[in-house]
């Protein structure tokens, strides 16, 4: 069975509990191999399919991960939705550890990331304004409220590099460019979301105080995990709340047909490299090459 939704767990994150699993799928894609092997099983009654990012035993660092194959694998599994967890800095002393945030816009500051599916043979420009599905994130929303989760939405994530935390000056420059959160992963993921259009939005869970503040040392990755550790229940019961509801609301956002206005090579000069390489996204336009 095909699983609707997906949900990448991040940082701390390398199981969902309460999915009970009907199996495991080692996915090769035209880009390469995931992170590891997508879990596919029921969540509360909702077919899911769960993936860790940095794979199991956490062995890719935020620049070494295959986002493309990550995102393509979900695709090909049937995910139309998907719900993204990540551990982030806070920039702002209003987000504190241990609290989530939905992400609602993006500042990118990474450096050496394969973060299109696009080019050789195929150009697409999607529009990226919004980065996340808002419908799915209104969902988000409720249902922390509705469990009295303190929760709030449209935050902006700056995405750096990494590995290396950032030095007490970037941290003040993040900061004073009004942004919310920094973090080293999201917005690839958010990027390929919408080429695979894909719903993708972002439960960001707080995990530290990055660099700006004075009084304190700066971050380590030891306790971003203990915050992460004490604290990843809140964003389980978030994801149980909602994926139950999301799996029976059809989709009735503009996501899924973010390609539609997007290709841009005329039919006639698309490779049939590129046609077989992009089957999956560009087949339902006319390009597919199967
Ligand atoms: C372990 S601290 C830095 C690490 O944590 C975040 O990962 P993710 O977004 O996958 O939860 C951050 O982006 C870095 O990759
Ligand atoms: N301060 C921070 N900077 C970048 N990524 C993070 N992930 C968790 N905390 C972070």
């Amino acid at each position: 069975m095909n699983a609707p939704i997906g949900i990448i767990g991040g940082s701390g994150l390398y199981r969902m509990e309460g999915l009970s699993l009907d199996r495991t799928e080692l996915v090769q894609t035209p880009f390469g191999a995931p992170s590891g092997p997508v879990h596919l099983g029921q969540l509360d009654g909702a077919p899911v399919a769960f993936l860790a990012r940095h794979g199991e035993g956490h062995r890719f660092t935020p620049s070494e991960v295959n986002y493309r194959a990550n995102l393509w694998a979900l695709k090909s599994l049937g995910v139309e939705r998907l719900i993204s967890v990540s551990a982030v800095g806070s920039l702002q002393a209003r987000h504190k550890p241990g609290e989530l945030r939905l992400v609602g816009q993006f500042i990118d500051k990474t450096r050496q990331r394969k973060d299109t599916f696009f080019g050789e043979g195929l150009v697409a420009h999607v529009s990226f304004a919004e980065p996340v599905c808002a419908h799915a994130t209104a969902a988000l929303l409720k249902a922390g409220q509705s469990l009295s989760i303190p929760i709030e939405d449209g935050v902006t994530y700056v995405c750096m590099e990494g590995p290396a935390f950032s030095t007490r000056a970037e941290s003040r420059l993040h900061q004073s460019w009004g942004a919310d959160l920094i973090g080293m992963t999201q917005v690839t993921e958010a990027r390929l979301a919408r080429e695979a259009e894909l719903c993708y939005a972002c439960i960001a869970l707080v995990t530290d105080y990055d660099a700006w503040r004075e009084e304190e040392e700066g971050v380590d990755a030891a306790s971003v995990l203990e915050v992460m550790h004490a604290n990843v229940d809140k964003a389980q019961r978030l994801l149980r709340k909602v994926v139950p509801q999301l799996s029976c609301s059809p989709r009735s956002c503009a996501c899924g047909e973010a390609l539609k206005a997007a290709l841009f090579t005329a039919p006639e000069a698309v490779t049939e490299d590129a046609r077989k390489r992009l089957d999956l996204l560009v087949a339902k336009y006319g390009y597919g090459g199967r």
